[in-house]
């Protein structure tokens, strides 16, 4: 994940790379300064001194604006980075759903939870780790010039530091996975119980959204301490291995100063250059902890942002374009259960008004997700134009079927948003017959902001049967020659659904297949074929 963002972002790189160098090499500057700062007090030159400090001052102001920068540019490069990871899997998501494979907690966790811990454990150890590597490397360098014994014990110290981190790297790696996948659950259980509080409310079983909860918030929580335990386990003993490489150091340089190896100035620097060295040691191994903290989250990323391809070639796109027909025989689905469902056979052809009825578990919603291409290992046969459903691709089918299901979301938009679904192709004038059709018109003429009134989860504006309208009128804008309705006039009072399957039947060119419990004689009288699921 690193080299890409590298790859994609490099002019950022170059910026940050320059701003980390001159961030570390200005405090390396100012800590040898001092060495002839402390000098000259030594040797009593006043003037020089105020001079020298003055000096080291200004560096550090320039080390605070360069320090400012790097910050800033790290932070707009990792969010940046966290913007292509959600593009990339939110795109491979949207390929996922053509085949009805999203999962809109799994996805929620991944775009929020996920991406966070990435960002503050992997790219922020990353960062991290940079910035140290240029302060280890010019300290080093610093305390070579100064002698040669000094940088000698550094390297001693700094490769005992390195270590810190491997004692933990397992712990950490599985403790984050544990984060995610806790996380994922407590998402999936929130949404299960929050979306059911009607129930709950009406059944006076409120209190069960914390019952049922809260067990899932200890887990995350406690993922998060064990987290933390493995984290400061490696955190505290880096500390304390710090202080004793600087304590070692500058003992050593004192004993060099005493033995007029060094000058008195090179104590008083070496201190500093070593604080920097183990301090930029002590931080690139809170950040390795951080990266490997971060790497369970990574692989994670990786594998879900790969990119995901659908193969939209349709050999058959003649017949795609012009529906004539669609026909089963001996037509049967089994679930991996056992439960096996046997169908008629059944000719239909364009313009074909087909009622399916049929008592609760016989089959109805099978059969539309076969006649729509998502249930696809079927036995017999089913075909469309005379050519077997398995050789057309699936994707073909969201082209040529319109789906008004039993349940459909409406999104918190306004009422033109929400027909044209917020695609710019679609007139005003293409949505207003839409609405006409779908026998809206008088209810959005009477509303002051007509169609551009919100509607949705935070807007009551419409009933439940004039929110079932506007699912219907997107079809109706959409225009697909065959339209599948699954009780869909169900929220409608009798008169309206009444209308609405009168003008659907109509419509000379649409092959219907309308799936419904109960059996008016008036509905029945428009539709010209009828299965009934119960006689099999
Ligand atoms: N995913 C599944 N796995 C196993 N069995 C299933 C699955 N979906 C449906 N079934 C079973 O297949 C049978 C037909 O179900 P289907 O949903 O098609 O019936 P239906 O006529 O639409 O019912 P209803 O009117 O209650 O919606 C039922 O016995 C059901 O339990």
């Amino acid at each position: 994940m690193i080299k890409k963002m590298i790859q994609e972002h490099p002019f950022m790189m170059i910026i940050i790379t320059i701003l980390s160098i001159s961030t570390n090499g200005l405090e390396t500057v100012a800590n040898l300064i001092l060495i002839t700062a402390t000098n000259t007090i030594i040797s009593r030159k006043t003037a020089l001194f105020f001079i020298l400090s003055g000096a080291i001052l200004l560096v550090y102001l320039i080390h605070w604006f360069t320090g400012y920068y790097a910050n800033i540019f790290e932070e707009k490069m990792i969010q940046a980075t966290n913007h292509d990871i959600r593009k990339k899997y939110m795109r491979n998501q949207m390929t996922l759903a053509l085949e009805d494979k999203l999962n809109p907690d799994d996805t929620i966790n991944v775009v929020t939870n996920d991406i966070l811990l990435f960002d503050q454990q992997y790219l922020k150890g990353f960062y991290k780790l940079f910035n140290c590597i240029f302060g280890i490397i010019l300290s080093s360098v610093a305390l070579i010039s100064l002698h040669w014994s000094l940088f000698l014990a550094s390297v001693i110290m700094t490769v005992l530091l390195m270590f810190v981190p491997k004692l933990v790297g397992k712990r950490l790696r599985t403790t984050t996975g544990n984060i995610s996948s806790n996380n994922d659950k407590l998402l999936k259980k929130l949404n299960d119980w929050t979306k059911g509080y009607h129930d709950l409310l009406w059944n006076n079983a409120l209190f069960q959204l914390w019952r049922k909860t809260h067990n899932s918030f200890h887990t995350l929580e406690n993922s998060y301490v064990d987290q933390k335990r493995a984290q400061q386990t490696a955190v505290q003993f880096g500390a304390f291995m710090n202080m004793a490489a600087q304590v070692a150091v500058n003992a050593l340089a004192g004993y060099l100063a005493i033995n007029n190896m060094v000058t008195f100035g090179v104590v008083m620097s070496a201190g500093n250059l070593a604080y920097q060295l183990f301090g930029a040691v002590s931080v690139s191994t809170d950040s390795i902890i951080l990266l490997q903290s971060g790497s369970s989250i990574n692989d994670k990323l990786v594998s879900l942002t790969k990119p995901v391809s659908v193969d939209r070639f349709e050999k058959h796109q003649d017949e795609i374009d012009n529906i004539k027909n669609i026909k089963l025989h001996n037509l049967s689905y089994e679930y991996k259960n056992g439960t096996k469902i046997k169908y008629p056979d059944i000719n239909v052809s364009k313009g074909d008004k087909v009622l399916i009825t049929g008592p609760s578990g016989s089959g109805k919603t099978t059969l539309i997700n076969l006649l729509s291409g998502r249930l696809n290992d079927y036995k017999g046969s089913l075909k469309l134009n005379n050519i077997e459903y398995s050789s057309f691709n699936n994707l073909s089918f969201l082209k040529i079927f319109g789906l008004q299901p039993q349940s459909y979301h409406i999104f918190n938009d306004t009422i033109a948003n929400n027909i044209a679904l917020s695609n710019d192709k679609y007139s005003s004038e293409q949505i207003n017959s839409a609405v006409k059709k779908a026998q809206l018109s008088e209810k959005i003429t009477s509303l002051s902001q007509g169609l551009k009134t919100l509607i949705g989860s935070e807007s009551e504006v419409f009933s439940g049967g004039e929110l079932q309208r506007v699912s219907l009128a997107r079809f109706f804008i959409r225009k697909r020659p065959i339209l599948i309705v699954d009780e869909g006039t169900s929220a409608l009072d009798k008169n309206n659904a009444y209308k609405v399957m009168n003008l659907l039947t109509q419509d000379k060119n649409l092959t219907l297949f309308v799936i419904t419990h109960s059996i008016d004689n008036d509905v029945l009288s428009l539709f010209n074929k009828h299965i009934n699921l119960s006689q099999e």
